[in-house]
């Protein structure tokens, strides 16, 4: 890649973003090499190489692909004659950050905060959207067709019926996705609306630094005028105790006011650790839905979605038959690494100018296709087991002995044995710390079963099939 290949992709990068952000976060980074797949930029501090990486990594990569430059990862570089600057905490989507300086000091996390209220043109406590993040954007299955239907819902901007709304689901499943769209749908339909989208990390930052500045005040007017808050990525939160405190009047405040709040976690607001119990039950008095891990046609119509945009581009792309269909099999991981495969495929064959047949796509896509071996875990068996027969997760791994509950409990043990490599003790330890000889009699048990009861032997093809897909 040449410096005039980022130059353009530049020009790319400011129309889509707007100047204000590109004046922020992309003026100051300095092209350095690109090497096998990864192209490195210098930055002046580590955290304009984490905000970037977060709010633009995609869109870079995207742009500098369409470019002809085969990126797959960025790397930004501190030069380590830069003076030391902020950490804006280590979750870097996709792309990473190297650091090359001093660890973080408080006052270098106010200076970021400063760096990040500066962000946007109007003074509101917002981070950028992503433009490619919008309803039409999304493809729907079953997977996550409910946390679709109630992003809709609340993005109508009618009454507020739910009130918070919090999406959970592991990485790359679309949360985020799903928030930029409400977003972008409310300030369509509603430009009148003061909406809101910041990460739980951004939201710690805003308040250090008005803790530091003295400037709580300014702090607390601003989220509290505040119409539509989301807050993305809520466990970062878990352990901060002053954070907490602070976020927690924030949400009454609002939802006082009668304001929407949508959050997001990487998992249920019970299950996140060190999270205060009021800040929980707070979290969880609206609508929970969860964003499940995709199946197979649900990736199979991300893929094919993607083609379709990346088509309109590059009209004489050739796909051989059954490419989509071996993705969708083989990458079962997240969506992000879906639509990466995709992109590192669509860079090398238009670089080597051949067609996608099943070949290429294996050899340029080992790595991938092989770090996403699927590997089905005990908690995934015990929710897609309690599902199936309409028991709670917690009776799953809670002591009740009925019928109803034990056999199902046997169900997710004899799988948990067949399709992971857990010894039997340590299966014992996830169904609620049960000895390992109580595993061997639900596995002993439910073998028997299947051999004259039909209706056990269809139940773990159905599971055992729905866990494989
Ligand atoms: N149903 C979908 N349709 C189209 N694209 C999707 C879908 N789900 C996820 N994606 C894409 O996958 C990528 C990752 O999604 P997103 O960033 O929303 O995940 P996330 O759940 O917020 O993950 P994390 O936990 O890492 O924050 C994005 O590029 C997004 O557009």
């Amino acid at each position: 890649m040449t410096e005039e290949t980022w130059g353009q992709v530049k020009n790319e990068l400011q129309k889509s973003i707007g100047r204000s952000n590109f004046t922020n976060w992309i003026e100051p980074l300095v092209f350095r090499d690109l090497n096998s797949g990864v192209a490195t930029f210098n930055v002046p501090t580590s955290f304009i190489g984490n905000w970037v990486s977060r709010n633009f990594g995609d869109q870079i990569r995207h742009h500098l692909n369409k470019a002809g430059a085969p990126v797959s990862r960025i790397e930004f570089v501190v030069p380590t004659s830069a003076a030391p600057a902020a950490q804006a905490g280590s979750k870097a989507k996709g792309d990473s950050m190297v650091a090359q300086q001093k660890p973080t000091s408080e006052r270098s996390v106010a200076k970021a905060a400063s760096a990040a209220l500066r962000s946007d043109d109007s003074g509101l406590p917002g981070a950028p959207l992503d433009s490619r993040f919008t309803f039409d954007s999304f493809v729907v299955g079953k997977p996550n067709e409910l946390a679709h239907a109630a992003a809709r819902r609340v993005a109508e901007g009618g009454p507020v019926t739910f009130n918070p709304l919090f999406l959970y689901g592991g990485v790359g499943l679309g949360k985020t996705h799903l928030m930029h769209a409400i977003a972008h749908e409310l300030q369509t339909s509603r430009p009148d609306l003061n909406v809101v989208y910041l990460s739980a990390e951004q939201f710690m930052y805003r308040f250090v630094q008005a803790l530091r500045e003295k400037k709580m005040m300014d702090f607390k007017s601003l989220f509290r005028a505040v119409d539509v808050l989301m807050v993305d990525d809520v466990q970062f939160i878990a352990g901060k105790d002053s954070t907490q405190e602070e976020f927690f009047h924030t949400f009454n405040a609002l939802v006082d006011q009668n304001k929407q709040i949508i959050i997001s976690a990487d998992r249920a607001p019970g299950e996140i650790k060190d999270l205060e119990e009021r800040i929980k039950s707070r979290l969880q008095s609206g609508l929970v839905v969860d964003l499940h891990p995709t199946d197979y046609e649900l990736r199979l119509g991300i893929l094919q979605q993607k083609v379709e945009q990346y088509r309109k581009q590059y009209p004489d792309l050739v796909l051989a038959p059954g490419i989509l269909e071996f993705l969708a099999h083989r990458i079962s991981t997240n969506v992000r690494v879906l639509e990466g495969a995709l992109t590192r495929l669509f860079a090398f064959a238009s670089l080597v100018g051949r067609e996608i047949t099943l070949d290429l796509a294996q050899d340029c896509l080992a790595d991938i296709l092989r770090a996403s071996d699927r590997k089905i875990t005990i908690e995934e068996i015990q929710r897609k087991v309690s599902e199936h027969y309409n028991i709670r997760l917690s009776e799953m791994i809670g002591p009740k002995r009925a019928r109803t509950i034990a056999r199902p409990r046997q169900v997710a043990m004899y799988l948990s044995k067949q399709l992971t490599s857990r010894s039997l003790p340590e299966i014992g330890r996830r169904f609620g710390g049960r000895d390992h000889t109580t595993v061997m009699h639900g596995v002993k048990r439910i073998e028997e079963l299947k051999g004259h009861d039909h209706q056990i032997a269809e139940d773990l093809e159905l599971l055992r099939r729905s866990l494989e897909a």
